[in-house]
């Protein structure tokens, strides 16, 4: 097809708006610079932090503490000082970002790294007309989609996945992945010894030679127990008299690997029980107190054995209430603090050999504890380049080669990149596809409305606005009217009367708003700055499941495809969406979605020769094909080469 440019002179043209200069934004600004680009505007609201400098390679340790956006600026600078690169140091959701400003812009490029802001940014390049290249990187995987309004879907056309949850039970009693023994020990254990005192707890099983009253908490110290003792009876209730009263309900194990207790005793030597772990007593009283240092262990990389897990577990125990007494009661786990991050670890480890589950160093505990993917800087390189090269078919307006790339931790068939043609614009997305086109009435259509399902005569406005039209909608400064009575709006422009009107609302149970929402009340709520406007239709609803629907409303009726799979030697995984890099940063919404409105992919594939080709791919880039295999298990094959047709479908 005929290009509306050549790609040197639409690059000279073009005017583009990178939004986050982390690891993603400082590769693509070099890869801009060194592309041709002469007109980059650049977003970013942090600072440089020392842990950026590994991989954030425009910036040096003399930066630490500036604006990220100014200092890429002024590396990029050194070696193209002919361009105009202007920064912002701000949050691209500030008011000055309004829709004007994205009209300026020829594309927009994202290098961010948390929901919110992408949703936001997605909404903005919808409502000023200019196309987003998205891209996101979680260690060796990453994606790049080029987003532009009617042609491709939108950034939000397809639900986000909801963050990792485990069931309670696999959490409290069958563990089988390491992962759940870090649950427990995180959120379960070192919450109830470190933690607020008054939640409730899973472990709170009373232990057998517990002669007090059956109300006492056997997590409490009694007052005449040394530190060496109570940790020791901890030790000895959570992973001996726990797992033996579970083994108890034999039930459980019918199907599943019995668990074994394990006491002090069982753990550790004699000597090292007399003293209470701690062999080597070198202590330095400047130090952050460590059990590691304490015990002589260095290298975070090693896989303790069962007792030097248990000799840690003690002394972190120990330490905590003998050094850092005052934070005894109001810890949170925090993947930063050493001692937690050893106590968890020791936990975690002792409760996985107690149910047959591999051991873990405290290096890799700590990554699975706090959720940390270590960034790789070459996906980040990798990814920088595919955006410019998708920007560049933006820009000539080559939209017959749009793809979305894949970068594969493991590469299929020989391929590290698979490039995916892009979807349509998903009909009932709430986001996109507000003003499609016109009825035969020349009415505008407006998207399917949304479905809220809350108990109106409990909960109030507030809950409403934070936990559905912030939270899960993505608005930053929403209205909300039911007709044209308006009972809510957020801004700074408030008049003092009307502000303090509608603080009086938030406090209102939705039943008894001046005007009431109730059951089939229909709201309109609206975002000024995203230019999004949308309807939700409220049911009313007596009860809600406390464990499945904890914010006690659902939102529906915004429906979209599933992660797509792939395959690779055999082996189904899924495709990182738009949306999975996000859960890193557990950030991912849980708008429920309703099952069997997936689109379908275009044709059905007859021919023997694409046939041929998708079994025999070659490089990634010139003629690549892939067999993929869609979420209905229908095989799918996707080509490079236009001679061979578009996305076809094998039967
Ligand atoms: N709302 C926002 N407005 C402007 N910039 C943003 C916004 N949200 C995130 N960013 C920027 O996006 C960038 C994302 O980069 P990256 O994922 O490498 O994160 P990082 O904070 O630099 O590194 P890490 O999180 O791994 O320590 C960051 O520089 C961050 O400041
Ligand atoms: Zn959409």
């Amino acid at each position: 097809m005929a290009a509306a440019a050549s790609s040197e002179d639409a690059v000279k043209a073009a005017k583009v708006l990178m939004v986050g200069a982390g690891g993603i934004g400082c590769e693509l600004l070099k890869t801009l610079a060194l592309s041709g680009f002469c007109d980059i505007h650049i977003i970013d609201l942090d600072t440089i932090e020392v842990s950026n400098l590994n991989r954030q390679f425009l910036f040096r340790q003399s930066h630490v503490g500036q604006s990220k956006a100014k200092v890429a600026r002024d590396a990029v600078l050194k070696f193209r000082p002919n361009i105009s690169i202007t920064p912002y140091h701000a949050n691209v959701k500030d008011a000055q970002f309004n829709v004007e400003f994205f009209k300026q812009f020829n594309v927009v490029l994202n290098g961010l790294d948390n929901l919110d802001a992408r949703r936001h940014v997605n909404r903005l390049c919808l409502a000023a007309e200019v196309p987003l290249v998205e891209s996101g990187t979680t260690g060796f995987l990453g994606q790049v989609t080029v987003h532009v309004k009617g042609k491709t879907e939108c950034y939000e056309c397809q639900p986000k996945p909801v963050p990792k949850s485990y069931p309670v039970c696999t959490i409290t009693s069958t563990p089988s992945k390491f992962v759940h023994c870090i649950v427990w020990a995180k959120d379960l254990l070192f919450a109830k010894l470190f933690g607020d005192k008054n939640q409730d707890n899973d472990l709170n099983v009373r232990s057998k030679d517990d002669d007090s009253s059956s109300k006492a908490d056997v997590f409490e110290r009694n007052l005449e127990e040394g530190l060496d003792q109570y940790a020791q009876r901890i030790y000895d209730h959570v992973f001996g008299y726990n797992i033996e009263a579970a083994l108890a309900n034999e039930e459980t194990w019918k199907n599943r690997r019995r668990p074994h207790p394990i006491y002090v005793r069982d753990a550790l030597p004699e000597d090292a029980v007399e003293l209470n772990g701690c062999s080597r007593g070198s202590k330095n009283e400047e130090q952050e107190p460590s059990a590691m240092a304490s015990l002589g262990l260095r290298n975070p990389q090693e896989i303790w054995s069962l007792a030097d897990n248990s000799k840690v577990f003690l002394e972190a125990l120990k330490l905590f209430f003998e050094k850092r007494p005052k934070d005894v009661g109001n810890l949170i786990f925090d993947k930063d603090d050493q001692l937690a991050v050893e106590f968890v670890t020791a936990a975690a480890n002792i409760r996985a050999s107690s149910f047959g589950i591999p051991l873990h160093s405290l290096f890799e505990a700590k990554g699975v504890a706090g959720n940390i993917v270590h960034a790789v800087a070459t996906t980040n390189a990798i990814i920088a380049g595919l955006i410019v090269i998708e920007a560049i078919k933006v820009l000539k307006d080559d939209y017959q080669n749009y793809r979305m790339t894949y970068c594969l931790e493991h590469p299929t068939r020989k391929m590290l990149l698979m490039p995916v043609e892009p979807f349509e614009p998903n009909k009932s997305c709430y986001v996109c596809s507000e003003f499609l086109g016109a009825d035969v009435n020349q009415n505008s259509i407006s998207q399917t409305p949304l479905v809220l399902e809350v108990n109106t005569k409990k909960t109030k406005l507030r809950e409403v606005i934070d936990k559905v039209i912030k939270s899960k909608l993505g608005m930053n400064l929403p209205s909300v009217m039911i007709g044209s009575t308006l009972i809510f709006e957020d801004g700074d422009d408030l008049e003092e009367d009307e502000a303090a009107n509608y603080a009086l609302n938030l406090d209102k149970v939705l039943a008894e708003l001046p005007a009431p929402i109730v059951n089939d009340t229909k709201l309109t709520v609206d975002d000024f700055l995203q230019e999004l406007k949308c309807s939700i239709n409220v049911k009313h609803r007596d009860e809600f499941d406390e464990e499945k629907e904890p914010d006690g409303m659902v939102l529906a009726g915004w429906s979209g495809p599933a992660d797509k799979q792939i395959t690779s030697n055999g082996e189904k995984r899924s495709i990182p969406s738009s949306s999975s890099v996000d859960d890193v940063d557990g950030t991912a919404e849980d708008i429920s979605v309703k099952p069997g409105t997936k689109r379908k992919l275009n044709e059905i594939l007859e021919s023997n020769e694409n046939f041929d080709a998708a079994q025999n791919p070659t490089e990634v880039g010139s003629s690549s094909a892939q067999v993929v295999e869609d979420d209905d298990d229908d095989l799918v094959m996707l080509d490079e080469d236009p001679k061979l047709g578009k996305r076809k479908r094998l039967q």
